[in-house]
């Protein structure tokens, strides 16, 4: 591989007589990583039904790499959500959050969702995960992966760090930015990198990461954690986005990180230290750099910096959002029409929502039904009130009512755990019908005796759920969402 004369110039001073190994791992294969969504499925419940030769990547409980000939892309497990493919160095982010049950997460960075998903799997349908990238159509293949992930307890934001920031001061226990950078890590996984590489360089993405660093620690509570990582080695854009936060910001420091083997030291001494980095000539991953940072419980900032919001535009409020937001203006309710609650439109099938709700024992605790312009949705509690951002989704979008009839969406039938909805088409992964089902077509089910009522079924391979359909005769009708298909 051809690199920039200037980045082998860095890569030299920066290694020293490391750098010659540094450049000998260009020379062997590249790695694949598979991680595990522990939401869906344990890693021993995955080990046994895996049809691919998995061996485990040392520091991430739920990561392995498989083989390069092997496609798991292309599997219907896949469509079913079980896992998500990532270079194993990208998967130890979100794996060194500390997530707790409860959070409220804050992925700032997160197209196409390599973290999210996991931040989201580590939550287990508590808290709630806002899943944010400035650039909204990497957000739309966001969305698809948190949603093919079963997460409902997110909402997906295209915003500015800044202006998420004017809503959300002091709101999140954990944060996660997974800066864009220079991605020198990249350049052996695609080397279109290094034409980007040529043209901006570490300073442009160094002068980007100051401002999603400081919105960020302006956007954590007291007493939080947030968590930066790049995929690129230029010191400026990592150790050097940290100095600066430290800088700017009293109440922060760095904190421990475990030191897995093959794992190296941040660079520059001192706190530094902890910083992790991942170098692909002495560990089993393409390259990262990580820094975990604890905002002070009383940093003397954020408290004042709310109450300037609050006195200023009431813009936030600790406990109930929705409450306080309640009375203000909203400029774009016109465009996005009226939301209403259940009571207020009996005939809309609305009742049948209800029924299908109560029928699938769909757990509404500390989730607020909403429905807007006929689609329904379960909002996280707490953020039912939040306005004036770009949204992609707010909570867990339940379906359509459709003049008398409620049908299902695709992210519903993702949210079901293994046997968690009463009416399925269980095929196993052996069956032919399986594929046929991605790929949209119907399937005929004379054979599987108890499928006589009529009626919506949720169609799983091995008791997976992957997509719903509506049975007549014995002929299962393909309601598999059709931007999802096998293509293959
Ligand atoms: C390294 S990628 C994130 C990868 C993602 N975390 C994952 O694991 O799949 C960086 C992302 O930052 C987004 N981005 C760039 N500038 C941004 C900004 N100012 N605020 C938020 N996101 C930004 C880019 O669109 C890109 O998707």
């Amino acid at each position: 591989m051809e690199l920039p004369v200037q980045f082998a110039e860095l890569m030299k001073n920066l290694l020293g007589n490391e750098y010659e190994d540094y450049l000998a791992s260009y020379a062997n294969p590249r790695l694949y990583g598979l991680r595990v969504n522990t939401n869906k499925i344990s890693c021993e419940e995955f080990e046994k039904i895996s049809p691919f030769h998995l061996k485990k990547i040392p520091w991430i409980p739920n990561g392995y790499y498989y083989g390069e000939e092997e496609s798991p892309a292309k599997h219907p497990y896949y469509f079913a959500g079980l896992y998500y493919l990532q270079e194993p160095s990208a998967m130890t982010p979100a794996s060194l959050l500390p997530i707790e049950e409860g959070d409220r997460v804050l992925d700032l960075c997160a197209a196409p969702g390599g973290k999210s998903t996991e931040l989201g799997a580590k939550l287990k349908g508590t808290g709630v995960l806002v899943a944010n990238d400035i650039s909204v159509s990497r957000a739309k293949g966001l969305l698809k992966n948190i949603e093919l992930f079963g997460i409902s307890n997110s909402l997906i934001v295209s915003e500015t760090p800044e202006k998420l920031e004017q809503y959300f001061t002091g709101y999140f226990d954990k944060i996660l930015i997974d800066a864009p950078c220079s991605g020198e890590g990249m350049f052996r996984k695609d080397p279109a990198m290094i034409k980007s590489w040529i043209e901006k360089g570490p300073e442009f993405y160094a002068e980007i990461q100051k401002g999603i660093i400081l919105s960020a620690a302006r956007m954590l509570k007291p007493g939080g954690m947030m968590l930066f990582s790049t995929c690129t080695f230029s010191p400026v854009e990592n150790e050097g986005t940290i100095a600066y936060l430290l800088e700017n910001c009293s109440g922060f420091s760095i904190m421990e990180l475990p030191q897995y083997e093959g794992f190296s030291h941040g660079l520059g001494g001192g706190e530094f230290e902890k910083c992790v980095r991942i170098w692909p000539h002495k560990a089993q991953g393409e390259g990262h750099f990580i820094a975990l940072l604890k905002k002070a419980e009383d940093d003397g900032v954020t408290a004042s910096h709310i109450r300037e919001n609050r006195d200023d535009k009431v813009l936030y409020t600790e406990t109930k959002p929705a409450k306080n937001k309640k009375d203000r203006p909203d400029k774009n309710q016109k465009k996005r029409g009226r939301s209403v609650s259940v009571e207020e439109d009996p005939d809309s099938g609305l009742r049948e929502l209800e029924n299908f709700i109560a029928d699938a024992g769909i757990n509404r605790e500390g989730r607020i039904l909403k429905v807007h312009e006929g689609n329904a949705y379960l909002v996280p509690e707490g953020t039912e009130g939040i306005r004036g951002f770009r949204f992609l989704r707010t909570g867990l979008f339940l379906g359509e009512l459709k003049k008398n009839r409620f049908e299902p969406s695709q992210a519903l039938a993702m949210s079901f755990m293994k046997e968690g909805y009463p009416n399925t088409v269980n095929l196993p992964v052996s069956d032919q019908r399986v594929i046929r089902y991605l790929k949209g077509e119907t399937i005929e089910l004379e054979d599987i005796t108890d499928q006589k009522a009529s009626g919506w079924r949720l169609v799983c391979v091995d008791g997976y759920p992957l997509g719903w359909g509506k049975l007549t005769s014995c002929s299962l009708k393909n309601k598999y969402y059709p931007g999802w298909r096998w293509q293959i």
